[in-house]
């Protein structure tokens, strides 16, 4: 059975599926194309790797009057009428029947720990057009997979729209930092140490037009957070910080002499979904005050941001081992974030900051990515149920690690990196939960490597099997949270994000047990401004003089405020 994928899904088998491969370099209108498709269809569904390109999509279509939905793992955005939707992949909808669906980044598929989810789509989606957008290095593999399924197959290519030039010379010095620049680094230490640098140099640029520079400054994180305010969901809570940082902004405003200047935003992997699309739009506003992005490659992938330049400012990356050279489908992916094609830019630069760099960034621009050799795999519940029949008395760990070591593959596939799921797996078959449930727990975005998280999940788990119900209030009062003044408390506040992100999710799926959703939706938007209140105070700060305070866990930092509070 599990060698067979494609008969998974059958209601996607009973179609001849038109599928078409938009293939080409970055920025060269694959995703546009089969946009414009999705557009002119009477239904259909875009599932992407980021919720930043759900995001983007969604907005795309609304503003060109085709109503759609915006669903991820933890948010439905619905419109009235919609017969569209706008997916991250892990949500692609393989139950209903579209007239058109695209896959983008389909070359995902390959990915470790993703890839299953990619794999998903594209075997189980039934629309009569399938668009597939992404690398030629997937072609081949998609090829083969599909002889199978019976779909009728094409190839579309495409060309580079706009030219992307990588630059002879290094960026040197953070002086000379323009408007546009996006600086890429992927430790989040490092994002931090950059924007700071980042906001010195702009700073230096500031203060020689401008005497006003720390108010005026301060007005520009105030406006920032304030436009963010008017949208969060509103409680006393909200409104009391409202009226604080309103009365601040009030008391800047009349000194000012002229406008904000430039400042950094900040994408990376981490930072709350929402947050991470209010830094991407205020840097894309050409008229806000935000000029300069500082990312990881959390924008790495299909988005169109107006940046003029990209910077590595380290070719490295650490992938959860070892530290390794970025491969040549990452570089190539991110470099192609610069000069989008009908962006404030028309020509993109690429460069790093470090000489040594230059020589790997130069051949990588030019090398094609390695073709795929296989997509990855994971069991659903069905298949996981079967086979516990095989182990009556064995519990959700034991069934998967046997399931693992005997599962009978063919050469096209993998079996995703089961090693989160494993470890969830050993706590969650200590509760006395359904087979069910405890796959349900497994699947759930938690990060084990984050403290606070995994004691979110262990705590919902436990909860859930003593009492079938979980309140929020039982471990969480709202209105405790406050502005983070520590990368320490900052690195907390997004834990406790990731705990009500996990609450919101669980919700979704056990909706009667986990009955608190709006209220973990409220504290997960309030922790997102919190968290950007700190960034936009961050740049005019030395990180380096900050106190890291020890960590805490996720008992002390939540049950304390129950305790103040009940
Ligand atoms: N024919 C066109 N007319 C107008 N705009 C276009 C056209 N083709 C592409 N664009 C615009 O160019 C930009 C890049 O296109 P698109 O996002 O489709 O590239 P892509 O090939 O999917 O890139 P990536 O590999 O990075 O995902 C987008 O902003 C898109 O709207
Ligand atoms: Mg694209």
């Amino acid at each position: 059975m599990f060698s067979r994928p494609h008969t998974w899904y059958p209601l996607a088998r009973k179609k001849v599926r038109k599928v078409t491969l938009h293939v080409g370099p970055t920025n060269s209108g694959k995703t546009y194309h089969a946009l414009k498709r999705l557009e002119s269809c009477s239904s259909g569904i875009y599932c992407g790797p980021l919720r930043l390109l759900a995001w983007e999509v969604a907005n795309r279509l609304n503003k060109a009057k085709v109503p759609c939905d915006l669903i991820t793992g933890q948010e439905r955005e619905e419109v009235d009428g919609a017969k569209h939707k706008a997916v991250t992949v892990e949500m692609a909808d393989v139950i209903s029947d579209y007239e058109c669906a695209i896959i983008d980044e389909i070359q995902m598929l390959g990915c470790k720990t993703r890839g299953f989810s990619f794999t998903r789509a594209l075997l189980g989606i039934s629309a009569d057009e399938l668009h597939l957008c992404g690398d030629p290095a997937a072609v081949p593999l998609i090829q083969e997979i599909l002889k199978v399924t019976g779909d009728d197959v094409k190839v579309q290519s495409y060309e580079r729209l706009s030219p992307l030039v990588p630059l002879k010379v290094p960026l040197g010095s953070f002086s000379n930092i323009q408007k546009g620049d996006c600086i890429v680094t992927f430790s989040r230490r490092e994002i931090y140490r950059l924007k700071y640098e980042g906001n010195v140099a702009i700073k230096k640029l500031v203060n020689s037009c401008s005497g006003y520079l720390p108010k005026l400054t301060f007005i520009g994180l105030s406006r920032a957070v304030l436009r963010n305010w008017s949208i969060a969901a509103v409680s006393n809570f909200d409104m009391v910080l409202h009226r604080r940082t309103q009365a601040v902004a009030d008391s800047f405003e009349a000194k000012i002499e002229t406008g904000g200047k430039h400042l950094c935003s900040v994408v990376y992997g981490s930072l709350p979904p929402e947050t991470r699309t209010r830094q991407a739009t205020m840097f894309n506003d050409a008229t806000s005050e935000f000029d300069v992005l500082v990312a990881s490659d959390a924008i790495g992938m299909g988005l169109n941001l107006n940046i003029s330049r990209i910077i590595f400012s380290t070719m490295q990356k650490f992938d959860g081992s070892e530290m390794r050279d970025l491969t040549v489908p990452e570089i190539k992916q991110i470099a192609g974030r610069a000069g989008r094609y009908g962006s404030h830019f028309p020509v993109g630069e690429v460069t790093c900051l470090d000489p040594e760099d230059l020589p790997l960034l130069h051949s990588s621009l030019k090398s094609p990515s390695p073709t795929l050799e296989c997509a990855g795999l994971f069991p659903n519940f069905d298949l996981i149920f079967m086979y516990s029949r095989l182990l009556p008395k064995s519990g959700l760990h034991e069934i998967l690690e046997h399931f693992l070591e005997n599962a009978k593959l063919s050469e096209n596939y993998f079996i995703a990196n089961c090693e989160e799921v494993l470890k969830v797996a050993a706590y969650i078959d200590e509760l006395p939960l359904g087979l069910q449930d405890k796959y349900l727990f497994c699947i759930s975005p938690v990060d084990m490597n984050d403290d606070i998280s995994s004691q979110g999940l262990t705590q919902f788990a436990q909860n859930y099997a003593e009492k079938g119900i979980v309140r929020l209030k039982e471990i969480f009062t709202p209105g405790t949270l406050q502005v983070p003044k520590t990368p320490g408390a900052l690195r907390e506040l997004e834990s406790i994000h990731k705990v009500l992100d996990l609450y919101v999710w669980l919700s979704y799926r056990l909706e009667e047990s986990f009955p608190d959703r709006e209220l973990a939706s409220s504290q997960k938007a309030i922790c997102s401004l919190l968290i950007e209140e700190f960034l936009e105070r961050l740049g005019w700060q030395n990180p380096g003089a900050k106190r890291i305070r020890p960590r805490r866990s996720l008992t002390s930092l939540l049950s304390q405020n129950v305790r103040q509070h009940l």
